[in-house]
């Protein structure tokens, strides 16, 4: 295997012209060719979202999973993992040479992928208040595993990493000093998904990321835009917290800074009461009032359920507006992508999305749109005549976390191994 610098990089895989960026091996050809006769290397990749559990194991040469799958609720206790080791053993990996875990939040300190010590998990703990659905349950998840399977590393990988670069006109909020010093600014998050929308459309329009403006929208439970600028991410719809931006499954994304005052002195709630409605209680779930799963929104929609239709409207407006944001915010905008669980397997969802932005140069063709299925990885969507490609890209978060992963621990190694000569 070929690794310099501290990144893997593989003369097999895409966008090798792109050194620096995440590369995703081409399933046709990665498979062993990467390996050039090292043995395997196995690491299982933890992704503790909202909604949903993921989980796979990696052979980072490889860009086909040794096994992927996703337990659909987002517990992440003894049970949950009684399930991932018993998957990891029928899958026949006997051994372990590390475990990722997607941590959502870094803080303002964790900018790259790192292993879990003492001074790691602090960090992580520090900042559950800036994503209490996400970092105690990573952190609980980082315990189970280290019991699970004692001796292994761990690694924590960050979804604001991608965004730790971001200008400061975009992660800036305009409030007082006082504010901004105790840590109040904008941090962005999805960034595995968003780095690897980039790499694979960047591989499927065969154009390196420094001739790309993108608009990647990934939508799952959490959801959020992001536009990414000739490899960077310039802004991105989430913020300090995961609250900002779309309209999600439960959360209500975008509000008047001047709502939490006006219902904690009209309906008498306290902080606490508005912070659980604005992350469990709002969002599709409160539109719509059905649930917050997308999928039953849309059936109920289709029978003609008056809230939920107009809960799927107010959902996609959202996305539209950022899409045009954030095609203004770059000048121009080259392709907008779809990912996440929802982003990927609903054409009904990207059709609403997209209906209107013909102005941009932008045409959906309705039949490509349908025909897509996750199981293509990436696929281009877009009309002949459109100016702007339109795709739907697999994510593959748990690949990423695998990768990173593997980055860390052969930074690790090598020192190791300067050290010893
Ligand atoms: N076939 C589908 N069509 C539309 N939405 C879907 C479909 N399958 C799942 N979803 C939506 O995706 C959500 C899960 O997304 P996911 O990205 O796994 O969640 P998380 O935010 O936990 O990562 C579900 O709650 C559901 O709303
Ligand atoms: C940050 C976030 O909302 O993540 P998820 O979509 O996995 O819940
Ligand atoms: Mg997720």
């Amino acid at each position: 295997m070929n690794w310099a610098g501290g990144s893997m990089r593989c003369s097999h895989c895409v966008l090798s012209c792109c050194t620096g960026w995440l590369i995703l091996p081409r399933p046709e050809v990665a498979t062993s060719m990467c390996t050039d006769g090292d043995q395997d290397m196995h690491i299982l990749a933890i992704n503790a979202g909202s909604a949903t559990l993921k989980f796979g194991v990696f052979d980072p040469a490889s860009a086909m999973p040794v096994i992927e799958s996703t337990i659909d609720h987002p517990a992440v206790d003894a049970a949950a993992f009684d399930e991932i080791k018993q998957q990891v053993r029928s899958s026949g990996v006997t051994s372990l040479n590390a475990i990722g875990h997607r941590v959502a939040h870094g803080g303002p300190f964790l900018r790259e992928a790192a292993f879990v010590d003492a001074k790691v998990e602090h960090e992580i703990d520090q900042a559950a208040a800036l994503a209490p659905q996400h970092n105690p349950v990573a952190l609980a998840g980082i315990r189970i595993a280290r019991e699970r399977w004692p001796g292994v590393r761990h690694v924590a990988v960050f979804d604001t990493a991608f965004h730790a670069g971001m200008p400061e006109h975009a992660s800036c909020y305009a409030v007082p000093q006082s504010w901004r010093a105790v840590g109040v600014r904008r941090f962005g998050f999805h960034g595995l998904s968003h780095q690897s929308v980039l790499a694979a459309v960047s591989s499927a329009l065969m154009r390196p990321p420094s001739e790309l403006r993108i608009v990647s929208c990934h939508i799952g439970n959490g959801a959020s835009v992001c536009a990414i600028d000739r490899g960077r991410s310039v802004d991105t719809s989430m913020g300090m917290t995961a609250l900002e931006g779309l309209v999600m499954g439960t959360r209500s994304g975008d509000l008047d800074p001047g709502v939490p005052g006006y219902v904690a002195r009209t309906l008498g709630l306290s902080l606490v009461q508005i912070e659980a409605a604005l992350y469990s209680d709002s969002g599709l779930k409160a539109l719509s009032g059905v649930g917050s799963d997308l999928r039953e929104i849309e059936s109920r929609a289709r029978d003609g359920h008056a809230a939920a239709q107009m809960a799927l409207q107010v959902h996609a407006y959202r996305v539209r507006k950022y899409i045009g944001a954030y095609a203004a915010a770059m000048g121009g905008c080259d392709a907008v992508a779809f990912t996440g669980v929802a982003g990927e397997n609903s054409p009904t969802l990207r059709c609403r999305i997209l209906d209107g932005l013909e102005f941009l140069g932008l045409h959906l063709d309705e039949e490509r749109n349908r025909a897509f299925s996750p199981a293509s990885e990436v696929s281009q969507l877009q009309a002949s005549r459109s100016s702007v490609a339109v795709l739907a890209v697999r994510a593959r978060e748990q690949w990423v976390i695998a990768h990173e992963t593997a980055r860390v621990l052969n930074g690790a190694l090598s020192a190791e191994h300067e050290i010893d000569e």
